[in-house]
C-alpha cells in the first residue's frame, strides 16, 4: 500500500488543480462513488474544492451491490441533506434518472432563469470521482454521439470541449480525477477488492483473503454455494485454508494466486452475488420510512 501512497501525491495536486479551474464552468457537480464502498470511493476534499457549487451525488455500480444496502445508503444521504440517486451506468434510463436529479437539485437556479425569461437552457456539469468508479462509462451513456461542442464561456480564455446529451445536459468532456483516501488500511483493502486501485499494484492474494474475511463475516452461504464448499467444515478452516480450498474446487491444483485472481474477478462481475462492502451508517428507527420516501420520490 505504501507504494500507491507515493503515487498519489503529485497527480493529486494537479487533478485537484483542473477541477478547480473546470468548476467555476458547471452548474453542477456529478460526485461518482461505487454502491459497493460509498465511503471509501469517496474522496474526502471535494467538499472542501466545490463549497456550496450544487451537487448530485450518484451511487454507480447498483447492479453488483445489494440492493437493500444501497436503500439505506441512499435514505442516509438523504437524512444528511445530501441529493444521490443510485444506478447502473449502462442502463438505458441513465440519462433521464440523472437529468431528473439534476434538475431537483438546480431549481431555484431553473425558477430564476425562468423570472428572467431564460428557457431550455442546457445545465453544465462535471463528473468527477475516484479511478475505476465509472466516469467514462457515464459520460458514454449520457451523451449523444458525435455531438461534442467548443465553446468558452466569458471570462475564460481557455476552450473547452463539451458533450451534449438528448436530455439538454452539457458535460465538460475531461472527468475530474479524485483521489481516494489511504490512510486507513482497511479503506485501502475495499478499494483494492473493488478494482480502484490497479491490481498490477497489490498483491492479489492478500486482497482475496481480505475478501474472504469480508465474506465469513456477513455473507458466508453466498462464498459457499458459489464455490460448492462444504458447510460443515467451513467454520474450522482458516482464511487461508479456504483460498486453498477454493483453488482445488477450481481445479488450479495449488496455483491459488489464479485462484485468488478468479475470486477478485467473479466479485467483481456479480457471480458471487450482489455485495457491499460497507454498511450505511443510517439509524434503525428512521430507516423504514427514508426508504419509503426515497423510492416515492425515485419513482415519481
Ligand atoms: N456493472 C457495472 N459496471 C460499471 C458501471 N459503471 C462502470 N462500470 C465498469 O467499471 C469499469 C471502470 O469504468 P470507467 O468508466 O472506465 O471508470 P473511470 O472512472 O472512467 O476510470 P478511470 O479512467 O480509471 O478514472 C469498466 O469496466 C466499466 O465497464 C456500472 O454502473 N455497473
Amino acid at each position: 500500500m505504501a507504494q500507491i501512497i507515493q503515487w498519489y501525491p503529485g497527480h493529486m495536486a494537479k487533478a485537484f488543480r483542473q477541477m478547480r479551474e473546470n468548476l467555476h464552468l458547471v452548474d453542477i457537480v456529478f460526485e461518482l462513488v461505487d454502491a459497493r464502498i460509498p465511503n471509501a470511493s469517496r474522496n474526502p476534499q471535494l467538499d472542501e474544492l466545490i463549497g456550496d457549487k450544487p451537487r448530485l451525488l450518484v451511487m454507480t455500480k447498483t447492479d453488483l451491490a445489494d440492493p437493500g444496502e444501497t436503500k439505506r445508503w441512499l435514505a442516509y444521504y438523504r437524512q444528511q441533506g445530501i441529493a444521490a440517486v443510485g444506478l447502473d451506468s449502462r442502463d438505458h434510463m441513465t440519462p433521464q434518472v440523472i437529468t431528473k436529479a439534476a434538475k431537483r437539485v438546480l431549481a431555484d437556479k431553473l425558477v430564476r432563469d425562468a423570472e428572467k425569461g431564460i428557457k431550455d437552457q442546457p445545465l453544465r456539469a462535471i463528473v468527477a470521482g475516484i479511478p475505476n468508479v465509472g466516469k467514462s462509462t457515464l459520460l458514454n451513456h449520457l451523451v449523444t454521439k458525435n455531438v461534442a461542442i467548443t465553446g468558452d464561456r466569458p471570462g475564460v480564455t481557455k476552450k473547452q470541449q463539451w458533450l451534449k446529451t438528448p436530455t439538454n445536459l452539457q458535460l465538460l468532456d475531461t472527468p475530474g480525477v479524485l483521489w481516494p483516501k489511504f490512510e486507513d488500511p482497511e479503506v485501502g483493502k475495499r478499494l483494492a477488492i473493488t478494482g480502484a486501485i490497479k491490481d498490477t499494484l497489490i498483491a492479489k492474494d492478500d486482497v482475496a483473503l481480505s475478501l474472504i474475511g469480508f465474506f465469513r463475516e456477513d455473507n458466508q452461504p453466498a462464498l459457499i454455494a458459489r464455490y460448492h464448499l462444504d458447510e460443515d467444515i467451513f467454520d474450522k478452516l482458516s482464511d487461508v485454508d479456504i483460498l486453498l480450498l477454493i483453488t482445488k474446487k477450481l481445479g488450479f491444483k495449488d496455483d491459488y494466486d489464479r485462484a485468488a485472481e478468479r475470486l477478485l474477478l467473479d466479485l467483481r462481475r456479480g457471480r458471487i452475488c450482489q455485495y457491499t462492502l460497507e454498511k450505511a451508517p443510517l439509524a434503525g428507527e428512521v430507516l423504514d420510512e427514508e426508504v419509503e420516501a426515497h423510492d416515492a420520490e425515485t419513482n415519481d
